[in-house]
């Protein structure tokens, strides 16, 4: 990824309108990065500058009437002119007049991304909850309104402190209002509702600096703005704003190791200067070697989880080759998850497969299409793969979950008495199988059959299910109902003549 390098290179105009406190905060860390700031205060100076503009900072942190107002008519001129909008709710856990002013926004208008802290994202949630509820109970037809848990997130003023799931928070969020939604704190959390990534880097001095938070909205509108390549919007807007969080997080490392070299201390003065040195001086270099990120489960991942290694195309003349090509095309076209199984007669071994694990990986995340490694714990630590998927032979799932806390584990179930036996409680979800025959596994066991899942989802309604083994388009159907999440699949994929067609058959469920 060259994220930061395309900012440079298009020195986006980036519009703020954002709160007294932070402005030049803000414009100083624009700079650094490679954008140009531009501050703007009523809506007759916005409509020359909007049109030359790559996005659109709105932050409420010293919102007053006149302001809310000017607000709501900028993002109304930003969705008329299709610039995107970048919203940070300042404190609207703290006050009713500015949480209503950025519940307009979000309901009425189109925001591209929200950024807020844990405290602001959880406030918005509950406050979008009561509104459903209220619209459903003035509403004869809708009968069916179902009420969720929001995260408890104790908040004052305009920090909060962090939330335990900061990637789930941000889930809920963006499924609420169906907007790309930003969680920060001390873990940050990023999800369009469907994939979610929780950042790890950061530096406990970022809450003593006032504004890092505002300036992070408008880093965030910078990486938006700067988009270049239009062919998947979602892709492009999701990986781009994840790899402008984790630069930020990164900078903030940066500027904490010099602050260490030159006053063997770090302090928020210090800081905050070093950090915007840093904004300066790093590259998309630092933000790859100092990546530190996950993305989490969520059951929806399972519905088209292809599975492959080379091994899947040896009758080809290079399957490796082969394999790349397969994998491409089947994120393309919008598989779920994918899972390296390099395993078996032709499989590769050693440096080969480490070579070509990585090749997947990387295209794995520029899909950003969760990388599970199958049975091989020590490549899936060397390569900090997504998750690690185990079968009942393998090393035991406590021992794995041990080894990797944060890591996706899915772990193979045969049976109701096979899962009585392990501990499921430690997985993110079950593969159950074999339901048909299949010529992929060498030592698979009996198939099951539909009803074979139906009895495992009988002792457990909750726990997310993929189901394995032989599995079409066609019969794809059956096993749904059947009370599977969704369908691994191999052959159907790796054998496809039209692989396109048939990832986009199986997404039909
Ligand atoms: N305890 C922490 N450790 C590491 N990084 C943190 C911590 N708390 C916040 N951050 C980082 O600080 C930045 C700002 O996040 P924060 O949640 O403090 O925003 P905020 O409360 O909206 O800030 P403000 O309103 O003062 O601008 C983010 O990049 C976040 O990752
Ligand atoms: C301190 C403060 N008060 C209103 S906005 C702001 C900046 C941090 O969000
Ligand atoms: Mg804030």
């Amino acid at each position: 990824m060259t994220y930061i390098a395309a900012l440079r290179r298009k020195n986006p105009l980036v519009i703020c309108l954002t709160n007294d406190v932070v402005k030049n905060f803000t414009a100083n860390g624009l700079l650094a990065i490679g954008a140009s700031p531009a501050m703007s205060s009523c809506i007759e100076d916005l409509r020359d500058l909007l049109p030359y503009a790559q996005a659109l900072l709105v932050n409420i942190g010293t919102v007053n009437p006149e302001l809310g107002a000017f607000y709501k008519q900028a993002v109304t001129l930003a969705n008329e002119l299709a610039v995107p909008v970048v919203l940070d709710p300042v404190a609207c856990s703290a006050g009713a007049f500015r949480r209503e002013i950025a519940l307009d926004l979000l309901v009425n208008h189109k925001i591209t991304l929200l950024r807020g802290n844990a405290g602001e994202i959880a406030a918005l949630v509950q406050a979008k909850h009561e509104l459903d509820s209220k619209n459903a109970t003035e509403s004869i037809t809708s009968v069916n309104h179902k009420s969720e848990k929001v995260a408890e997130v104790s908040s004052k003023g305009v920090d909060s402190a962090g939330v335990a799931k900061p990637g789930a928070l941000a889930e809920q969020c963006a499924k609420a209002f169906q907007v790309l939604t930003v969680v920060t704190g001390p873990v940050d959390g990023i999800s369009n509702g469907l994939k979610t990534v929780e950042v790890t880097n950061g530096s406990a001095m970022m809450p003593l600096v006032v504004g890092t938070g505002c300036l992070l909205g408008g880093f965030l509108a910078a990486f938006i703005g700067s988009k270049e390549l239009q062919r998947l919007e979602e892709y492009d807007l999701f990986s781009a704003t994840l790899w402008g969080l984790t630069a930020y997080s990164v900078a903030a490392e940066m500027a904490a190791e010099t602050c260490e070299n030159l006053y063997q201390r770090v302090e928020p003065g210090s800081f905050q200067i070093e950090f915007l040195n840093a904004l300066y001086r790093m590259s998309d270099e630092d933000v790859k070697t100092r990546k530190n990120w996950h993305m989490t489960f969520n059951r929806e991942q399972l519905g088209v989880y292809f599975i492959c290694g080379t091994q899947d195309f040896k009758e080809t003349d290079n399957s490796e080759t082969a394999a790349l090509r397969c994998i491409e095309m089947a994120l393309q076209a919008g598989i779920t998850m994918f899972q390296l199984r390099e395993k078996g007669v032709g499989s590769l071994k050693g440096a080969a497969k480490v070579s070509f694990a990585k090749k997947v990986q990387e295209l794995c995340e520029t899909y950003q299409v969760p990388f599970i490694m199958n049975d091989d714990m020590d490549l899936a630590e060397e390569l900090d793969a997504d998750g690690v998927h185990i079968g009942q032979d393998d090393d035991p799932i406590e021992l794995v979950r041990q080894r990797f806390p944060n890591k996706i584990i899915g772990l193979s179930i045969h049976s109701p008495e096979e899962y009585a036996d392990s501990q499921v409680e430690l997985a993110d979800y079950i593969g159950v199988g074999p339901v048909y025959g299949t010529q992929s596994k060498g030592d698979a066991k009996a198939p099951i059959g539909p009803e074979g899942i139906q009895a495992v989802r009988n002792v457990d309604a909750e726990i997310p299910i993929v189901a394995i083994g032989g599995i079409t388009v066609e019969t794809t159907a059956t096993i749904r109902e059947h009370g599977a999440d969704g369908v691994s699949i191999i052959s159907a994929i790796t054998k496809a003549n039209d692989v396109a067609k048939v990832v986009k058959g199986f997404k039909k469920f």
